[in-house]
C-alpha cells in the first residue's frame, strides 16, 4: 500500500498560538512549566489534525519553540562558549536564538550576551540560526526533543516519524566559533556521527520505524569535499539502527548528488513540485529495495494542487516500483505554508472564487492523502474529491480574476526598446548634473523615516473606520511636512517624503494593485517567534489607480529641493509575496514592472526630478544552483529596466539593495543601469568594496555610510573613515552619502542625531575638495 506521508508542519499554530506563549514565556508572565504544557498542547494537537486529514506518517521532532537547526546544536552539546555559563538550559536555548539582557541580582552576575548569526534558510524567507563550531568541538547528545516528542506522541497512540536534520547538512551549514581560526567545519564528521548513530539507535529503541534526515544541502551545488562528506557518513550511518532511514531533500533537484548516498539509505524523498523530471531519472538508479517518496503537493505555496495531474506522476512511480515502495508526501516540510484556509473567513466571504483556490497544510495534509488513496483503490474511489478539485482548477483557469487580455496582450507586446534608456549614462548625468545641481557628495537618506507609534495609531484607526479619509490624509501630510521640515534643518541634498502612509513597503503597494490578495491568517515563520503575512498575488496585475502621486507631489511642494519618488521594485514585490504558480514568474514579474513603468512616469509627468525603485530582495531572489542563475538575472534586471527607462535623460533613476553580498552578481547590478545606487555596505565594509578594485562600477553610488539596524549613533569620526576608505575605490564625482536602509524602526532623536553627523562628514569632505 502507499503511504500518505508528511515532513513537517506549521508548528508555530493556526493563529501563531506557540508565539504568543512562548513570548510570554520571554516576557515574564509565562512559567517555564507554562510554555512547556502549552507547547506540548499545541503539538497534540496538530499531530491529532493530520492523522484527522489521513496522514500516516506523521512527522515528530520538527515542533520547535525557535527553530530547529538550534534545536540540533543543543541536541548534540553545540553551545558556543559564551553562552556557556547560562544554567538553566531553557535560558541557554533562547539566549542563544536571540541573545540576553540580565541586570545583576544579589545572587547572579549580569547577563549580556548577543545572539547568534541568522541566515535564509535556502530561497524561503526563513532564518535559521547559523550553528557554530570549535576546531575542537565536543559532541554530547543531549535530551534529543526528536527523542522526547517522539515518546510524547507514542504516549498519545500516534505513531510518529522522527525528522532529524542530517550529519552533513548540520556541519556545513554551521561555521568555526567566533574566535576560532577558520578551518572545514565537515573535519568534525567523525566526531559526529557516534552520537547521530546513538541518536537513531535510541530512536528506534522507543519504537521508531522510519527516521526522516532531512539533507537539504543535496540540491545545492557540492564540492568534492562535501561529496566525500556525504559517502563517509552514510555508510557509518547505515544499519545504525533497527529503523530504516528517509533522507530527504527539497526545494530543488538532486541530480547526480544521489550518487552519495545511493545505496546507504532505505528510501529518498524528492521535490517533484519543483522538479517532476526528476522522477524519471531517479527510478533506474533505486536498488530494489529503495522506498521513494514524492514530494508532490507544493509545500511553498497556498494552492489547490492538481491532483490529476500529480496522479498521472505517481503512478509512474507505483508502476515501476510497486505500492509497497512508494510514499506520497508534500514537496517540503508544511512549515512553509499556512495552516488551514479555515480561518479565511473573509476570503471566504468576499472572494468565495479565490478561497475556491486555496489550500493550506492542514488541506494539503487532505491532498497527500487523496492522492495515496488514488493509488491504492484506484481514482474511482476517490472520484467525488478529484472532480470537485478539477472543477476549482478549471474556475481558476477561466476566472477573469487570473486573466486580464489588457495585461497579457502588452507583457506579449513589449518593445526591446522599453528595456533600455534613451540615452547612455554619460549623457544622462550631463542632463541630471544641469538640472539637479546638487553639491559634491550629495546627501540622502533610503526613504522611510520613523514609523512612530502615532502613525501605527492612525492607521490602525483609520482602517477601523474610527478616524475618516480626510482626517487621515491631514495626519499624513502633517507628518510628511514634519520629515520635509526635518530634511531643510539637518541639511539633506535629496528628500523624500518619508513613508508614513506605508505599513510595510510589498503591502502598501499590493493594495494599489489588481491581482493582489490579503490573508487574515495567513502566517508564516521568517525567524524564531516573528511571523509574516505575505500577500498573495492571484491575479494578472495592473494598477488600480496613481499609486504615490498625491503623496510626492505634496512632498515636493513644501520645499525646493528635489523630491524623490519611492516605489518597491517588481522583484521585490513578487518574492515577498506568495506567487501564483498558473503563470512564468517572469511574466508575472513583467506584469508588476509594466505596472510600475507607468507610475514612474506619471511622477515625471508631475514634476518630481528623482525616482527611487527598490530591489532589496533581488540578491535573495537568486536560484540555488548557479547553472539557473543567468537565466533568473535575465529576467529580474530585465523588469527593473522596464520599470524605469519609461523617462527623460534628465529624471534621475534611484535603486536601493539590502543584504549586502553582491559580489556573485556585480554585473546585474551594473546592467540594472540605475542612475544612482544606494547599498547596505556598513555591516561588510571591505567585502564590498573590495571588488570596486577588480570591477569598476561606472554609475553613481552610495555605499551606505553607518548600520540603521541599530540604534547607535555613529560618529562623525568613523564615517569620516568609512568615507575615506570609499574614496579609496570609487571616483569622487559619483560618490554619494547616505544611510544603509531606511529610517523606519529607528526613533527620532538618534535619526536626528545621526544624520546631522553624516551631513557634517559629506561637508567635510567637500571642504577638502575645494581647499
Ligand atoms: C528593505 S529596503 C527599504 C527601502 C525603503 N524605501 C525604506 O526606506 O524603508
Ligand atoms: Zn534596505
Amino acid at each position: 500500500m502507499v503511504s500518505a506521508t508528511n515532513l513537517g508542519f506549521p508548528y508555530v499554530g493556526a493563529k501563531r498560538e506557540l508565539k504568543k506563549v512562548v513570548e510570554s514565556f520571554w516576557s515574564g508572565k509565562a512559567s517555564e512549566a507554562d510554555l512547556v504544557s502549552g507547547a506540548g498542547k499545541l503539538q497534540e494537537l496538530h499531530w491529532k489534525v493530520q492523522q484527522e486529514q489521513g496522514i500516516e506518517q506523521i512527522p515528530s521532532g520538527d515542533f520547535t519553540l525557535y527553530d530547529r537547526v538550534l534545536d540540533t546544536a543543543c541536541n548534540f552539546g553545540v553551545i558556543p562558549q559564551r553562552y556557556q555559563h547560562i544554567q538553566n538550559p531553557l535560558e541557554q536555548y533562547f539566549a542563544m536564538g536571540r541573545g540576553l539582557q540580565k541586570a545583576a541580582t544579589e545572587t547572579s552576575e549580569k547577563v549580556d550576551v548577543p545572539a547568534m548569526e541568522m541566515k535564509k534558510w535556502f530561497d524561503t524567507n526563513y532564518h535559521f540560526i547559523v550553528p557554530e563550531f570549535e576546531p575542537t568541538q565536543k559532541f554530547e547528545l543531549k535530551a534529543p526533543r526528536v527523542l522526547e516528542q517522539f515518546k510524547h506522541a507514542k504516549s498519545l497512540g500516534i505513531k510518529t516519524r522522527p525528522v532529524v536534520l542530517g550529519p552533513v547538512s548540520f556541519l556545513h551549514l554551521g561555521k568555526p566559533a567566533k574566535g576560532a581560526d577558520a578551518f572545514n567545519t565537515l573535519e568534525l564528521l567523525p566526531k559526529v556521527l557516534p552520537l547521530y548513530t546513538e541518536l537513531f539507535k535510541q530512536l528506534a529503541a522507543a519504537g521508531a520505524e522510519w527516521i526522516q534526515v532531512d539533507e537539504p544541502i543535496l540540491i545545492l551545488d557540492l564540492d568534492s569535499e562535501v561529496k566525500l562528506a556525504f559517502e563517509k557518513a552514510y555508510k557509518t550511518l547505515k544499519g545504525a539502527s533497527q529503523a530504516k532511514t528517509l533522507l530527504t531533500t527539497y526545494f530543488g533537484r538532486l541530480d547526480n548528488n544521489i550518487y552519495v548516498v545511493k545505496d546507504n539509505v532505505d528510501g529518498i524523498h524528492l521535490d517533484l513540485a519543483r522538479n517532476p523530471e526528476q522522477l524519471e531519472a531517479v527510478l533506474p538508479i533505486l536498488n530494489d529495495k529503495q522506498v521513494l517518496s514524492l514530494g508532490l503537493v507544493d509545500g511553498r505555496n497556498i494552492w489547490k494542487d492538481d491532483l490529476n495531474k500529480s496522479l498521472d506522476l505517481a503512478e509512474k512511480a507505483v508502476k515501476a516500483l510497486g505500492s509497497e515502495r512508494v510514499f506520497v508526501a508534500p514537496s517540503c516540510s508544511l512549515a512553509h505554508s499556512p495552516y488551514s484556509t479555515a480561518f479565511e473567513k473573509k476570503i471566504k466571504s468576499e472572494n468565495p472564487e479565490l478561497f475556491s483556490w486555496l489550500s493550506y497544510s492542514v488541506e494539503k495534509c487532505a491532498e497527500v492523502s487523496t492522492i495515496a488513496k488514488a493509488l491504492n483503490g484506484g481514482r474511482a474511489s476517490v472520484q467525488a474529491e478529484l472532480d470537485a478539485n478539477a472543477a476549482d482548477l478549471e474556475s481558476r483557469r477561466t476566472s477573469k480574476q487570473t486573466t486580464n487580455p489588457e495585461v497579457r496582450e502588452r507583457v506579449a507586446q513589449v518593445p526591446a526598446k522599453d528595456y533600455k534608456r534613451a540615452s547612455p549614462f554619460p549623457h544622462r548625468r550631463d542632463a541630471q548634473v544641469k538640472k539637479l545641481n546638487l553639491p559634491l557628495f550629495p546627501t540622502t537618506t533610503i526613504g522611510s523615516f520613523p514609523q512612530t507609534k502615532d502613525i501605527r495609531v492612525a492607521r490602525q484607526k483609520h482602517n477601523k473606520g474610527e478616524i475618516s479619509d480626510a482626517e487621515y490624509d491631514q495626519f499624513i501630510k502633517e507628518e510628511m511636512k514634519r520629515v520635509v521640515e526635518f530634511q531643510e534643518k539637518v541639511g539633506l541634498d535629496v528628500f523624500v517624503h518619508g513613508e508614513p502612509e506605508r505599513n510595510d513597503m510589498v503591502e502598501h503597494f499590493g493594495h494599489l494593485l489588481h491581482g493582489y490578495g490579503f490573508t487574515e491568517n495567513g502566517w508564516v515563520v521568517s525567524y524564531g517567534s516573528r511571523c509574516v503575512k505575505p500577500p498573495v498575488i492571484y491575479g494578472d496585475v495592473s494598477r488600480r489607480c496613481p499609486m504615490t502621486i498625491d503623496e510626492i507631489v505634496y512632498a515636493q511642494s513644501l520645499t525646493k529641493k528635489p523630491m524623490k519618488g519611492m516605489l518597491t521594485g517588481p522583484v521585490t514585490m513578487m518574492k515577498w509575496s506568495f506567487i501564483r504558480n498558473d503563470i512564468p514568474a517572469k511574466d508575472l514579474c513583467t506584469q508588476i514592472a509594466l505596472a510600475l513603468r507607468d507610475e514612474v512616469v506619471d511622477l515625471e509627468t508631475a514634476g518630481i526630478p528623482c525616482i527611487q525603485v527598490d530591489e532589496p530582495a533581488i540578491r535573495e531572489g537568486l536560484p540555488l544552483r548557479r547553472q539557473d542563475w543567468d537565466a533568473y538575472l535575465e529576467w529580474s534586471v530585465g523588469a527593473f529596466r522596464l520599470s524605469t527607462s519609461g523617462v527623460r535623460d534628465d529624471t534621475q533613476i534611484h535603486t536601493h539593495m539590502c543584504y549586502s553580498d553582491f559580489n556573485d552578481i556585480f554585473d546585474a547590478i551594473q546592467a540594472l543601469d540605475a542612475d544612482v545606487i544606494t547599498i547596505e555596505n556598513s555591516k561588510s565594509d571591505e567585502k564590498l568594496l573590495k571588488i570596486f578594485e577588480r570591477k569598476q562600477y561606472t554609475n553613481e553610488i552610495g555605499p551606505g555610510l553607518y548600520d540603521i539596524h541599530s540604534p547607535r549613533v555613529p560618529s562623525v569620526e568613523e564615517m569620516k573613515t568609512r568615507f575615506g576608505d570609499m574614496l579609496k575605490y570609487l571616483p569622487k564625482h559619483l560618490l554619494w552619502a547616505n544611510p544603509d536602509c531606511g529610517l523606519k524602526s529607528r526613533g527620532w532623536p538618534e535619526v536626528e542625531a545621526a544624520l546631522i553627523n553624516m551631513v557634517e562628514v559629506a561637508k567635510h569632505f567637500r571642504d577638502q575638495e575645494s581647499a
